[in-house]
């Protein structure tokens, strides 16, 4: 019953947010090659060509998240997903509409903080400090942090500097160290991509308990499977435009028929669902993938 009334508690609410990035210099510099190239070319835009180029990447977008949630964001690539979650983390303005949250959100928490240079362990430190853990706090949490990347599974990499780890391992620590504290609102974008399959298994069952500790926890993957086993409610990311919000399944559905990702495994299994297949748009996949 706790939960039922946690559950309705909001911790992000995006309303009408429109989030447009300015290029500069889309000419190409001043005095170069290109830019010189590109007033031939284009006379009459020689001036537009030198200044901003907009790119309206998140259009209009609204939905509340409530606590305890935990949220898939998906979508084909270039669709909007990790400028959004910048702009819920406070890293990115929004152009119109207004992101509210409730409590810190922290995207990974620490990417920003870490330093290639220095060695696993002073990033947890650093990493941790970051994100408001007191020192005796992240020394208690020392040794779970290095066990749950199992950085040191192959030897005594925690005490290397980051700039020798794989970009998997690397991806592990970021997780590790950000999923160590408890957060109100916890983005994670592609994390779970780069880690092994028993390192995804234990980034799961983690982000599990961080729902479990009233926070919500969005998390954008193109991974199915781990959308579908974390996430309850999923919301669908389209050239900007939020194109579904709602169960995971649900949604899921609709999205592996747009992509043509719904591939009959066992065809005779699949026998009911050609119905199912013929009424996606053909230019619907057309227009999806801009870059
Ligand atoms: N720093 C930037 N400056 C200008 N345009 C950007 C910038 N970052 C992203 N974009 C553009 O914004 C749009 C959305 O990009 P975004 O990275 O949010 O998509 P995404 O859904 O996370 O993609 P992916 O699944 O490929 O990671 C794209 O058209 C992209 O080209």
């Amino acid at each position: 019953m706790a939960e039922n009334v946690n559950s309705r508690i909001p911790t992000v609410v995006a309303d009408g947010v429109d989030i447009v990035y300015r290029v500069n210099g889309t000419g190409g510099g001043r005095g170069s090659a290109t830019a010189a190239l590109n007033r031939i070319l284009r006379r009459k835009q020689a001036e537009k060509a030198a200044g901003v180029r907009k790119v309206h990447a998140v259009r209009n977008v609204s939905f509340v998240a409530y606590r305890g949630e935990a949220i898939g964001l998906i979508g084909t690539n270039g669709s909007g997903k990790s400028t959004l979650l910048k702009a819920v983390a406070g890293l990115l303005p929004v152009e119109n509409g207004h992101i509210y949250t409730d409590g810190q959100p922290s995207l990974l928490g620490v990417n920003a903080a870490l330093m290639n240079d220095l060695t696993g362990e002073r990033n947890i430190f650093l990493g941790g400090l970051a994100m408001g853990m007191p020192r005796e706090q992240i020394k208690e949490r020392y040794q779970d942090i290095v066990d749950f990347s199992g950085i040191n599974e192959k030897g005594d990499f925690i005490t290397l500097p980051m700039r020798t780890y794989s970009s998997g391992m690397a991806a592990r620590l970021r997780f590790s160290i950000a999923a160590a504290k408890d957060h109100d609102v916890l983005l994670i974008d592609e994390a779970l991509a780069t880690g092994d399959r028993s390192f995804q298994r234990r980034s799961e069952a983690r982000i599990r308990e961080l729902r479990r500790h009233a926070g919500t926890v969005f998390l954008v993957s193109h991974n199915n499977k781990s959308i579908r086993d974390t996430c309850e409610r999923v919301l669908w990311l389209e050239r900007g435009e939020l194109r579904m919000d709602g169960p995971t399944e649900e949604v899921m559905k609709e999205y592996e028929a747009f992509t043509g990702d719904k591939a009959p495994k066992k065809p005779a299994k699949a026998a009911p669902k050609p119905q199912q297949k013929a009424p996606v748009p053909a230019q619907d996949t057309k227009v999806a993938l801009p870059s």
